[in-house]
């Protein structure tokens, strides 16, 4: 009788030439049989229990897989155990990509029949092959899922209309048929109703007895009554300004200009959008909406009784320096920004009562010094400029940083890879089509940019939703 390594160097060998039955001769009745948790999305996960299993696994396997083949590269026997090294080369079956996949097989005998296996390999590097693109689960049907993508507009279209007819603010004064809340909204009765359900379908609004009414959630954050928390502003400018820029993508691929009114590449984009202060103001809040999650975060997440004066750079209405004030009574923050942006500024330090230790320091990073504090925040506004502008910003930092001061940096950071973090990758595009330079950046390109202007200690973590946290001390 050969070895185990001779006995399962066979079974690979029948495996390798479709031999299913000569392969698995070698395994007892009851072989538990067991794969990465990793591989479950695929039904091949986890621990199968006797040959009938086995072969429901290979079976399945031939479903996801339209080329699957294990080159083993070297046994290495200890006792009744064979640990094998090798390479898969696997083909998705509904993706068509190919590709190989590491792996280390350990095998169990019992008198020269294996009664268990375990696979050791990275699912990850699986799912690249069975279902690349966007992370999440598996998408079972390609061709839907890419037909999907191109018309995502349709419910981003949908849900800016009923913000900008006021659908959920009304809803919020009365509930109502289609026919009442169409004639309150002032809507033609032709699309009303396929309009209110596919809100209902999207789970935006509920109805009950051919009656509408919002959800929980868009009671919260879709009523403009509610100020504190609506976030339908940020969807008003995507209907206003962003879904025109986007409309020109393909040109600004092609020529490297931005979208928007600013669309000449010289001007800079702030100075077009602030000339009309309603939307400067409504910009403004548009931006806070979108940082509430971090600068709900933030208060929490630094070591902020070491510090006592805080500066935000790129402040917009002030609402990240409020919230992180109320919670520290001890800390004094100067909101530095653009002259237009002051008016918001001032609204935020009345509503929180903070005029004795919140004050905006106007100017522009183009021409000024920073003003000078213990911690400089750079939230949202790194990613608004070129490389070179980058820079300069970390370097004025630090010159206005006390010693041993932080800079905080917060934006969308793309994962190293880029390949993971699709609104990261989407907020850069949309920076090409909104600046002139503007791009978003990887963890590992933050943390460089910030040792070469000499910041120490440099750290990312996770802040909130997209949003990720850049420190350095001075
Ligand atoms: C994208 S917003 C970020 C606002 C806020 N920090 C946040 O996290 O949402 C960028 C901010 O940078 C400000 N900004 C633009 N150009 C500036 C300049 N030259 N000097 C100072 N601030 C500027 C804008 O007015 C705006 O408030």
């Amino acid at each position: 009788m050969g070895t185990n390594t001779d006995v399962i160097k066979t079974s690979y060998a029948a495996f390798a030439s479709g031999d299913l039955d000569r392969a698995l001769a070698c395994f007892s009745p009851g072989i538990e049989w067991t794969h990465p948790d990793g591989m479950a999305d695929f039904g091949l996960g986890g621990t199968k229990n006797g040959l009938g299993e086995v072969r429901r696994f290979m079976a399945r396997a031939r479903t996801v897989f339209s080329e699957i083949r294990a080159e083993p590269r070297e046994f290495l026997e200890s006792g009744q155990r064979v640990v094998v090294l090798g390479t898969h080369h696997m083909r998705g079956r509904e993706s068509g990509v190919a590709g190989t996949v590491e792996f280390a097989h350990t095998w169990w005998f019992v008198d020269g029949m294996a009664t268990h296996f375990a696979d050791v390999h990275d699912s990850a590097e699986v799912r690249r092959l069975v279902a690349p693109g966007p992370a999440g689960p598996p998408v079972s049907d390609w061709r839907a899922h890419i037909i999907q993508l191109g018309l995502g507009f349709w419910p981003a279209k949908v849900v800016q209309a009923a913000v900008e007819l006021g659908v959920f603010t009304e809803l919020a004064v009365a509930r109502g048929d289609a026919v009442e809340l169409g004639a309150r909204l002032g809507l033609h009765p032709r699309g009303t109703r396929d309009f209110l359900d596919t809100l209902v379908s999207l789970g935006l609004l509920d109805r009950e007895a051919g009656r509408y009414r919002n959800t929980a959630a868009t009671a919260a954050f879709l009523d403009r009554a509610n100020q504190e928390t609506y976030v339908g502003g940020i969807l008003e400018l995507a209907s206003e300004l962003w879904y025109p820029s986007w409309a020109g993508l393909t040109t600004a691929l092609r020529t490297g200009a931005p979208q928007n009114n600013a669309g000449d590449g010289a001007t800079d984009p702030f100075d077009v959008l602030y000339a009309d202060p309603d939307r400067a103001r409504r910009f403004q809040r548009a931006m806070s909406a979108g940082a509430a999650a971090s600068a709900t975060a933030l208060p929490d997440r630094l070591p902020w009784a070491e510090f006592g004066t805080v500066v935000d750079v790129g402040c917009s209405d002030g609402a990240l320096l409020a919230r992180l004030l109320r919670q520290h009574p001890h800390l004094t923050g100067t909101g530095f920004d653009l002259r237009q942006v002051r008016p918001g500024f001032e609204e935020t330090v009345k509503e929180f009562d903070l005029a004795e230790r919140m004050s905006f320091a106007p100017g522009s990073f183009f021409t000024d010094a920073l003003p000078r504090a213990d911690v400089v925040v750079l939230g949202h506004v790194l990613h608004d400029w070129d490389l070179e502008t980058k820079r300069m910003l970390l370097r004025k930092a630090r010159e206005a940083l006390a010693p041993d001061g932080l800079v905080v940096v917060y934006d969308t950071l793309i994962d190293d890879e880029r390949r993971e973090r699709t609104s990261a990758l989407l907020m850069s595009l949309h920076m090409l089509l909104e600046s002139p330079g503007g791009f978003d950046y990887t963890e590992a390109d933050c943390l460089t940019w910030l040792a070469e202007a000499g910041f120490r200690d440099c750290r990312v973590e996770h802040l909130a939703g997209p949003d990720y946290l850049v420190t350095g001390r001075r």
